[in-house]
């Protein structure tokens, strides 16, 4: 399959000259899924960042589609990223926050309704167009980040820790509705965790990253069975 996103040796290095990623390579072919697991500070979330635009390589590529992107201010990468704390607004009702997007991009409100309507549909808000986001469950909050995220159809999905602000017991349950949300989408996701289970359950492919480097990249069952060192074989256990 052809490769969507393809990142070229990409580091950056803080101010004091200690590496924040450290020669990162890494080719997904369109449509699939990626897990980034990683310990707290090994760089997960500084690769997203870089990826949407919201930060830069001190060195190396990243393409999308064969063009590089490095150039391309974040409006202009059309990609969607779902923050830890979803980033709502809580004076807006949930169409509004779903609308957003399509708003800054001066859709009409006209034309906005029906992808509103397609997003409710698809992540089960149907009924809660006028609810105010201070009124939801947290489960509910992740569904109107997740439509808000999607409805101006972004090229690439990235979702930055999406279960971590949630209740332990409801993680799992909603862990289920938002792969099952994301296989009927065929969009490229990036999932980015600390837990095993969020990351296994997300994605077919896993990178594991520590101290800014991909220590090892495979399928679940090659993480965990055929870890290629010591370091790994603790974190996963
Ligand atoms: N702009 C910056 N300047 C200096 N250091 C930075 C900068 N951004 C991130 N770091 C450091 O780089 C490391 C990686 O941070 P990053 O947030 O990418 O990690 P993470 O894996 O997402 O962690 P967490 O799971 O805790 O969110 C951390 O040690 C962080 O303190």
């Amino acid at each position: 399959m052809e490769n969507e996103l393809i990142i070229h040796n990409v580091s950056k290095t803080s101010a004091t000259g200690s590496y924040i990623l450290n020669n990162i390579n890494l080719a997904l072919p369109r449509g699939s899924r990626l897990s980034v697991l990683g310990p707290s500070g090994s760089g997960k979330t500084t690769l997203l960042r870089m990826i949407a635009g919201l930060d830069t390589p001190d060195s190396g590529d990243i393409r999308f589609n064969g063009v590089s992107i490095l150039d391309l201010p974040p409006h202009k990468r059309n990609f969607g990223m779902m923050f830890q704390d979803y980033a709502l607004f809580p004076h807006l009702d949930v169409f509004a926050n779903i609308a957003f997007g399509l708003k800054m991009k001066g859709m009409s409100k006209r034309d906005q309704a029906p992808i509103v309507e397609q997003m409710l549909s698809l992540t089960n808000l149907k009924g809660f167009e006028n609810r105010k986001v201070d009124e939801l469950s947290g489960g509910e909050r992740q569904r109107v980040a997740l439509a808000r995220t999607l409805a101006p159809g972004p090229r690439l999905l990235m979702l930055d820790e999406p279960l971590s602000a949630l209740d332990r017991v409801l993680r799992k349950h909603l862990l289920d509705q938002l792969t099952q949300i994301l296989s009927r989408l065929h969009i490229t996701t990036i999932f980015v965790t600390h837990d095993h289970e969020e990351a296994f359950a997300a994605g077919a492919q896993i990178i594991l990253m520590n101290q800014g480097k991909i220590v090892q990249q495979g399928s679940p069952d090659q993480l965990i069975h055929h870890p290629v060192n010591d370091w790994i074989k603790s974190f996963m256990a």
